[in-house]
């Protein structure tokens, strides 16, 4: 078996190294790949090969990929989930300390003075009076989405000495037991804005987020807040942060996402995408996506998708692995086994999950499989794709 895997950004060696290369061709332009690496590639107006069977995000965010076109040709989509949330949560801490000590104004200052000597110490005692800024602890923070980033900065920020508020309806009970028990439970954004002097955005760029913090918003700030984008633009109504910034109510906007708007403001601090751009977090990100993809691929696993099921079945020894991906309706888990059956294939082992409109089955059946079960699965109505991954397990002593 030789699989092909075409990578569409710069991902670290450490992780593709998990692809052995006597199993794994893996190159930036290929034909018809078997799966796709990507971290911030846009791949909405891409034409995908429809020999692609998964694709593997090194990151977050899943907001470049065609999730639903995905998903209605029985493709997973991985991710990993808090790979790189330690790097972010260390530039965010960055963001908090360059405004509230102007550093990069006070840096700018000493860069363009051009006396020496004596003349040069004199100036910059006179100057520095323009630069004063605040300190964190005691001051108010407020995190919406407490994800793998956002708790990461909430507990960080708490342990400055800030006073800190988060807001996340859907935090998860592995993310409610990371937060740092001083951590308030804002009640609504609305809420979480009107308390905050730094407000910290970590939610997932969908629908219901797009806009998020928009004028109506912003004023409920306290004057002179500062406001932290390290999730997506389009989170943020540009238009309306250069307006409270005109209007000297915002005091600075820290993004990692530069825009022509923003570049070159005073009081906006823009950084190229930098959030995940840390050698860990590089190496945690694509190791994990390797090895989720590699148990896809060769076991039928799936772990850490953001459109199918968990599944995960141990091979069973002597056995011959399919994987069958249907659309979640009635009596398919009947029919599946009904075809094997007509075809004398005893099944040693089954499992079948379910996530919104997908369905999976891993089958071990205890012989090889014959070509006419698997086009009598393929063939049963609402199967988007059949897998025929033969013996994975270990052999019976
Ligand atoms: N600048 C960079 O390089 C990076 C940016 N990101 C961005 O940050 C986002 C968050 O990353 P993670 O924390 O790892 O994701 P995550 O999935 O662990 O956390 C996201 C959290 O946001 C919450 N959420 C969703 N909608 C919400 C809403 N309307 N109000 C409040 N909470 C809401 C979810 O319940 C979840 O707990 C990513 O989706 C990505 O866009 C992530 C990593 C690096
Ligand atoms: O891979 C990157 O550099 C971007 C990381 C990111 O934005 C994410 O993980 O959501």
């Amino acid at each position: 078996m030789s699989l092909k895997i075409q990578t569409l950004n710069n991902i670290s060696a450490r992780g593709l190294d998990r692809l052995p290369r006597d199993l794994y061709e893996v190159a930036s332009e290929m034909s018809e790949p078997d799966a796709i690496i990507l971290r911030s590639a846009n791949m909405h107006n891409m034409d995908i090969p429809a020999s692609v069977r998964a694709i593997g995000r090194a990151g977050a965010g899943v907001n470049n990929i065609p999730l639903d076109k995905m998903t209605e040709r029985g493709v997973p989509v991985f991710n990993a989930p808090g790979a790189n949330a330690n790097a972010v949560k260390e530039l965010v801490l960055s963001g908090m300390l360059l405004s509230a000590r102007n550093i990069l104004g006070a840096w700018k200052y000493v860069e363009e003075l051009t006396s020496t000597g004596e003349d040069l110490k004199k100036e910059v005692e006179a100057g520095k009076k323009k630069f004063k800024g605040v300190e964190l602890p005691g001051r108010t923070l407020g995190v919406i989405g407490l994800g793998a980033v956002g708790v990461n900065v909430a507990n960080a920020a708490q342990a400055l000495g800030m006073a800190v508020s988060g807001f996340d309806p859907g935090i998860t009970i592995n993310n409610a037991w990371r937060l740092s028990a001083g951590v308030a439970e804002a009640l609504s954004v609305d809420d979480l804005m009107s308390g905050s002097e730094f407000v910290s955005l970590h939610v997932p760029l969908v629908d219901g987020t797009r806009g998020l913090v928009n004028a109506d918003r912003l004023k409920l700030m306290p004057k002179g807040a500062v406001l932290l984008n390290f999730s997506r633009a389009e989170i943020v109504d540009e238009d309306a942060v250069l307006e409270s910034l005109a209007e000297g109510h915002l005091k600075y906007y820290v993004c990692d996402f530069p825009s022509e708007k923003l570049r070159g403001h005073e009081r906006v601090i823009t950084l190229p995408h930098l959030g995940a751009s840390t050698d860990e977090a590089e190496d945690n990100s694509a190791i994990m996506i390797a090895d989720q993809l590699r148990d896809w691929l060769e076991v039928g696993n799936i772990r850490n998708s953001v459109n199918f099921p968990e599944a995960i079945m141990p091979p069973t020894a002597n056995a011959h692995r399919v994987v069958v991906i249907n659309k979640n309706q009635p009596n398919m888990v009947g029919q599946i086994t009904s075809a094997l059956a007509r075809h004398n294939h005893n099944i040693a082992d089954l499992l079948n999950k379910s996530k919104g409109e997908i369905a999976l089955s891993l089958v071990d059946v205890d012989a090889e499989v014959a070509q006419g079960a698997l086009d009598e699965l393929a063939a049963i109505s609402g199967v988007l794709c059949v897998r025929y991954l033969g013996a994975i397990g270990p052999k019976a002593g």
